[in-house]
């Protein structure tokens, strides 16, 4: 069905891409996820009222805002779960119904607990990252509900979790990046590592990582398949997280650049291109959109550019779609979306429209070549698309 949007609206715009089905591209067949259960290496769990009324249940949300029959419900029968965040989970629900702290339900009416994240990874390591909204609490008082969390997860019931890392992080927002609410270790390693193709990856809380590890490897490596990067080439990784995508194609490649918003992921990226000694990569942190068009405006277009952009559900923005547009060394470029319904169907748009002087959009257009989905969230209805645009 997106392929088929994207056909009509090119159509509209005089383009005919003639493909049978009404596609765009020739579309392949999904490719399976090498795990299908408890494949996820992160979950956030909330806390909430369960069907019993209980208000500290650490769960899942089920039902609607509209019909006004939300509730949270325990994880246990999630499939993609795996058994240890639901561990942790239960731990963390015995010990915020054994505090006298009340859960924070609506921001606005108090309370303090708030949500659960656990990241697991395949070296066996696990991260919980505790969410506190502090209210009127003193330092005193908050040290003391530190401490009383750190000492359940070391040396009280919830030491059967063997934590590698607890982090407590007080928010007083939706969702904070460290540099709006410092995540702090109480217990353990600041990090923890995942294998990925043979290279270890260094992960802080904040940062993003894949959530199904064996479902990235098969993606990454179909990204080195299609990109058709050779020695003599630039791989631009925008929004690179913490650099996966790059320094698995470090190799092959005479240079990455990467390019992201968070700036711990930055780091990690650093870090791990350093640990597994690839030095023909340079990252930069800080919104694509600033940090693109300038490293494009001086760029000598002898070299072959081959652009992998990856961005979260927002889509990118329009300046970064501009200067890859307006980037004459760029003749592939391989979109990866997990939402490509949303914004990334502007970005195709405006990738693969004629020029248009107006929105300076000055550059040939890219042709939608090829489409693959991934079976990267197996149990629900998302999937990972790739899809490679050429000129
Ligand atoms: C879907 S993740 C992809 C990460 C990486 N490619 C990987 O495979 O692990 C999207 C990344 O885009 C980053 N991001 C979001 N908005 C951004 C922006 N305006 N500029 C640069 N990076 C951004 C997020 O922080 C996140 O790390």
């Amino acid at each position: 069905k997106i392929l088929q949007t994207l056909a009509s609206r090119l159509e509209e715009l005089g383009i005919d891409t003639q493909q049978p089905g009404g596609l765009c591209c020739p579309l392949q067949p999904i490719v399976p996820s090498p795990v299908i259960n408890g494949y996820r290496n992160k979950s956030t769990f909330s806390v909430n009222r369960g069907p019993d009324g209980n208000p500290k249940t650490v769960g899942l949300y089920v039902g609607t805002g509209k019909g006004q029959n939300i509730v949270c419900v325990k994880a246990n029968h999630i499939e993609h779960i795996p058994l240890k965040h639901k561990q942790v989970a239960q731990c963390y629900e015995d010990f915020i119904r054994r505090s006298p702290l009340d859960p924070c339900l609506l921001f606005h009416t108090g309370g303090h607990w708030r949500e659960l994240m656990v990241r697991t990874t395949s070296c066996g390591h696990t991260m919980a990252i505790v969410t506190f909204h502090p209210q009127e609490l003193g330092q005193e008082a908050l040290a003391t509900q530190k401490s009383l969390l750190k000492e359940f997860f070391t040396c009280g019931p919830g030491a059967i979790c063997a934590l590698t890392s607890l982090y407590f992080q007080e928010s007083t927002m939706t969702r904070c990046s460290h540099e709006q609410a410092p995540f702090q270790l109480l217990h353990g390693e600041p990090h923890i590592f995942e294998e990925v193709l043979g290279l270890k990856f260094r992960i802080s809380p904040d940062a993003f990582f894949q959530v199904n590890t064996a479902g990235a490897e098969a993606l990454y490596r179909a990204v080195g398949e299609l990109g058709q990067a050779g020695g003599d080439t630039i791989l631009l990784d925008i929004c690179c997280g913490t650099g996966a995508i790059g320094l698995s194609l470090a190799h092959q490649v005479s240079k990455i650049i990467g390019i992201e918003v968070v700036e711990k992921a930055i780091e990690d990226a650093r870090w791990n291109a350093a640990f597994n000694g690839i030095s023909n990569c340079e990252f930069h942190s800080g919104k694509a959109e600033a940090v693109l068009p300038q490293l494009l405006s001086s760029w000598e277009d002898a070299q072959p550019v081959v652009a992998v952009v990856n961005p979260s559900r927002a889509g990118l923005h329009y300046r970064v779609v501009r200067a890859i547009r307006n980037c004459k060394s760029i003749r592939r470029l391989l979109y990866i979306s997990c939402k490509p319904e949303g914004e990334a169907m502007r970005n195709f748009t405006e990738l693969c429209c004629p020029p248009d002087p107006g929105k300076k959009l000055t550059g040939d257009p890219f042709a939608p070549t090829l489409a693959i989905p991934f079976d990267m969230f197996p149990h629900t209805v998302h999937c990972e698309l790739v899809l490679l645009l050429t000129r």
